[in-house]
């Protein structure tokens, strides 16, 4: 096996958060921030280790111990190669649970390693039960992974996570190689198991994030009935900014529920209106870069992102940190809007094409970064996972 590298983007909603939940449409794009994962063959070794920089630990997995373990799944589940996900990771939890077994740490930093080790784990057995021929891993290797994603706070970085480790273990196990994965079928089986990731890491994930990092660019995606690519010539800049308050998507979600449980009719209207955000939308997407002067489209777009997010701030998910983005960004005469959850999270705002160029940019990235926010300058709707070799 040569020495490769995947890197899978991370992902920003541009509109229908939260009506997404209630069965609507949301528009996802690929960001220009991504993970980056660095596979080093060790055949001397019989360890595979796994170096997280951004959570700051190590795993190892002792071969002799994994090929056992995929030996007794091969006896207990004879004829079916792999048709039951969930009893495999029943299984899995039981080892890393008996390897973690005896500690009494319960900090949140030590759950967050307990399930990211349960992931590397699951997908690594996933990947070679379902491999085109009967294998046994033979000899170590090292897997680093760094990011550029703010990790927990809506960007997907586990999902972009679970993608490089799926794609990782895919190649290895001969699903396919360093050209074939680009096959339609070859990017499905990785997102596939990106998912499977996502349900370690959330329990009860739309299966947005893990499609809009395998396969880039921007798409429509309803849940339970899959996504459409938008045919767009080229990313939109955008900016992210990080208002640096916490919160958890189910908490905001739950309290969304009961809003739209006391009053259906009002809610369901909302929803309505984004639907038509998303619809409006996808055209102004696809013909950016088409015409010589995008200013009219870039306008509309504008004003749909306000009503998008002024729709968002009536489901009461907004918070003072957002709107003092909100009104830094309108002051130097750019549209921002709630990303995802709300409630705290990242604000996304417009950018024009060329907008390095133009120095109200830099006083309002300054002003924003003096306020106590973070700013990343970036694109949607770019490149999804690739793999390169690096011995070529
Ligand atoms: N680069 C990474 N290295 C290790 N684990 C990661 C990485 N990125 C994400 N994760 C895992 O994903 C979890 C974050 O998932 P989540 O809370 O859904 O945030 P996000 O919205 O960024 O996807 C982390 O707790 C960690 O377990
Ligand atoms: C609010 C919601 O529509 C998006 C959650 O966004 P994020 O992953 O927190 O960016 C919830 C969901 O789609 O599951």
């Amino acid at each position: 096996m040569n020495k490769f590298q995947i890197i899978a983007p991370g992902k920003v909603i541009l509109h229908g958060e939260h009506a997404v939940v209630y069965k609507k449409p949301a528009l996802a794009a690929a960001v220009g921030l991504s993970t980056k994962l660095l596979f080093y063959p060790q055949p001397e070794s019989d360890v595979a280790i796994f170096n997280l920089e951004t959570l700051n630990c190590t795993f190892e997995i002792q071969l002799k111990q994994f090929n056992d373990f995929i030996k007794d799944i091969r006896e207990k589940y004879p004829e079916n190669k792999l048709d039951c996900t969930a009893k495999l990771l029943e299984d899995v939890r039981a080892v890393i649970a008996k390897q973690f077994d005896g500690s009494t740490n319960n900090s949140p930093k030590y759950q967050q390693s307990q399930k990211t080790f349960l992931a590397i784990y699951y997908l690594l057995a996933g990947a070679v039960l379902s491999a085109p021929s009967e294998l046994t891993l033979k000899s170590g290797f090292k897997i680093h992974i760094d990011t550029e994603l703010n990790i927990g706070s809506g960007l997907g970085s586990s999902a972009s996570f679970g993608a490089t480790l799926a794609a990782a273990f895919l190649l290895i196990t001969g699903h396919f190689d360093e050209k074939s994965y680009l096959k339609l079928e070859n990017r499905a089986l990785i997102s596939q198991w990106a998912f499977e990731s996502e349900r370690i890491m959330h329990g009860t994930p739309s299966g947005v994030d893990n499609t809009v990092v395998t396969y880039g660019g921007m798409l429509r995606f309803v849940k339970g009935q899959g996504f459409q690519s938008l045919n767009i010539q080229r990313p939109l800049n955008i900016m992210l900014v990080d208002s640096r308050v916490n919160r958890s998507t189910a908490d905001i979600v739950a309290k969304v529920r009961h809003l739209w449980e006391t009053f259906p009719k009002v809610i369901d209207s909302i929803w309505d209106a984004c639907e038509e955000i998303v619809a409006d939308a996808i055209p102004l997407y696809e013909s950016f870069g088409n015409a010589k002067d995008d200013s009219v489209k870039f306008e509309k777009l504008e004003r749909l992102f306000q009503i998008n997010n002024d729709l968002l701030k009536a489901i009461g998910v907004t918070h003072p940190k957002l709107e003092q983005i909100f009104a830094i960004a309108f002051k130097r005469g750019f549209f921002s809007k709630i990303t995802g959850a709300g409630a705290g999270g990242f604000a996304v705002v417009l950018l024009p094409e060329n907008y390095e160029s133009n120095e109200v940019y830099w006083k309002l990235k300054e002003e924003l970064e003096s306020a106590g926010f973070g700013v990343q300058s970036t694109t949607a709707g770019g490149e999804g996972l690739r793999i390169n070799d690096l011995d070529d």
